[in-house]
């Protein structure tokens, strides 16, 4: 018979990367760029379009609502900042997102419009692990997260979000985190142009990984838009439909030096709406 109907790959992209971190701007960008979703930050209490009151959750839903534009996911980068492995404002930071993401599912559920409820609702949210927060080749470090999402994870798991971790950490590694912490709510959060740059073989990992392991992925090219660098965008596409990843692919950087990231933003859009969603 017919092999099984595939779907197109839902792209969008995070709005701290086109400059517009927690605001609508990001939506409406993305609507003019025929993006699907936004990635969108959870930062410091007050700053911005902050999710954690009802008023700013209210006005994004209908951002969404107007747009047709959906909240993908959630993205804590402010992690770098405040390093999840050494700071208790961090596991602070990320129960107070979780807080968010739990009222902005009670909401959405409370929704005749069930299209507009599910753009609505994100599940997983990015923690970062960058410049001084990253905990690559530390132990220690390593160790001390592990403790941190336990204490995390149960109240992920009671409410069915995703702790997606974005890390410099090789497959090893992020395995050896994931089964430490031992739960179903914490996975990798993969990212191809950071991976690529540590040097790991990305389309190893990906594959091995898979979608047990993986929550989202970030498709970024190191310094170069998508498909003018090494990495082989049509080969990922192959992987992730054999995988039959179900998730949303988040366009991020990818911006040669002298491009600006909305020029670059649309140029991506165009390159993965061309590859993923034809
Ligand atoms: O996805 C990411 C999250 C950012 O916080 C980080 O700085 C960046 O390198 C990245 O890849």
């Amino acid at each position: 018979g017919d092999p099984p109907a595939t779907k197109p790959f839902r792209i969008g992209t995070c709005d701290w990367s086109i400059k517009m971190p927690l605001s609508a701007d990001s939506f409406y960008f993305a609507k003019e760029t025929r993006l699907m979703g936004i990635q969108y930050s959870f930062g410091k209490p007050g700053v911005g379009l902050d999710l954690r009151t009802r008023e700013n959750r209210d006005t994004i839903r209908e951002v969404v609502r107007t747009t047709d534009v959906a909240i993908a996911s959630l993205g804590i980068g402010i992690l770098n900042q405040i390093p999840l492995a050494t700071t208790e404002e961090a596991e602070q930071l990320v129960s107070d997102c979780m807080d968010a993401m739990i009222k902005m599912n009670e909401e959405a559920s409370q929704l005749t419009d069930r299209e507009l409820a599910a753009k609505v609702s994100p599940k997983i949210v990015l923690l970062a692990f960058f410049g001084k927060a990253d905990i690559n080749g530390n132990p220690e470090r390593m160790e001390a997260v592990i403790k941190t999402l336990k204490r995390l994870a149960p109240v992920a798991e009671e409410h069915g979000l995703i702790l997606g971790l974005e890390t410099l950490l090789d497959e090893t590694d992020l395995r050896y985190i994931i089964e430490s912490v031992g739960s179903p709510a914490v996975k990798v959060y993969y990212d191809t142009g950071n991976s690529a740059r540590m040097g790991y073989d990305i389309y190893a990992e990906i594959q091995s990984l898979g979608c047990e392991s993986i929550c989202e992925v970030h498709i970024k090219e190191n310094d170069e838009l998508l498909g003018d660098g090494t990495i082989d965008f049509s080969r990922i596409k192959s992987l992730l439909r054999a995988m039959q990843y179900p998730g949303w692919l988040i366009i991020e950087g990818s911006a040669p030096k002298k491009t600006s990231r909305t020029e670059a933003t649309q140029k991506n859009a165009a390159y993965a709406l061309g590859l993923f969603h034809p």
